[in-house]
């Protein structure tokens, strides 16, 4: 049975960001994840873990200057000094956290610039931080953004992320699989998620094409959780969506796989 991770950023936005780990706890999750937690020393984080019986199974490097248009910075040429210093952050974070795995944000290429120059810059960042976190048993996930949400991104077929990941060629570098993303650019997705075996350590979902809980639009959820299933995945799945309304009165899908 999926592991599911309440998504803390996208989900319980009734409550301020510190209240959302009580909320996901009392919902009934074991597992959070969340974008981002460089806004908090992450001792408090950890005492919010503590304190509700929560596990943080995730979260990403630092997304640089969003509001000019950045979204990561580990493939932009000539900022390796910057990436390299949001990897040492992330992993700070993490140890403090004991999350075991980071999601490295790529970037967004901007259509006149060459495309192979940030494929190896990412692919000699993620090396970087594969071999500072592998020591520690932390996992490093490359994920896909579909161009309607994050037009020009680095990264937008499971394919593309896939090749960087074999490009990268360490052990503890590995897909994350976000299937919302990957229905709106691969679709055909058992067989994708039949390619992808061992090769994904972490998956995210929401349904198609708004975004919302499983239960709902072009994506069977059951039929996906059961391959998951089926092919021994035994990592976890973030539930990355944003709510149709109140986050708890949406989770009647859920229901079945509390314990
Ligand atoms: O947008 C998504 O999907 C994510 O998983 C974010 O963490 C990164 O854009
Ligand atoms: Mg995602």
């Amino acid at each position: 049975m999926p592991k599911f991770a309440a998504n803390l950023t996208m989900m319980f936005n009734e409550v301020p960001f510190l209240d959302r780990f009580e909320a996901a706890a009392k919902a009934g999750f074991k597992y959070v994840e969340y974008l981002w937690p460089y806004d908090y020393p992450a001792e408090e984080l950890k005492a919010k873990l503590d304190q509700y019986g929560l596990k943080q199974v995730l979260f990403n490097t630092s997304a640089g200057d969003v509001a000019n248009g950045e979204w990561g910075l580990a493939a932009i040429p000539n900022r390796e000094a910057d990436a390299r210093r949001d990897i040492d952050q992330a992993l700070e974070y993490a140890l403090a956290l004991q999350c075991p795995t980071v999601h490295i944000m790529a970037a967004v290429v901007p259509e006149r610039e060459n495309r192979s120059a940030y494929e190896n810059t990412f692919v000699e960042n993620v090396r970087y931080a594969a071999e500072k976190f592998k020591p520690h048993g932390i996992n490093i996930c490359l994920e896909a953004l579909s161009p309607e949400v994050k037009p020009n991104y680095l990264l937008k077929s499971q394919f593309d992320t896939l090749a960087i990941v074999e490009k990268v060629d360490r052990d503890n570098v590995f897909v994350q699989l976000d299937y919302f993303h990957a229905q709106n650019v691969d679709g055909n997705l058992a067989r994708l998620t039949d390619k992808l075996k061992g090769k994904f350590s972490h998956v995210q979902i929401a349904s198609v094409p708004d975004r919302h809980e499983p239960d709902e639009g072009e994506i069977n959820y059951q039929y996906i959780f059961d391959k998951l299933d089926e092919i021994g995945y035994d990592d976890y799945v973030g539930c990355e969506y944003k709510p149709r309304g109140d986050t708890v009165a949406g989770l009647g899908w859920f229901e079945k796989y509390k314990n």
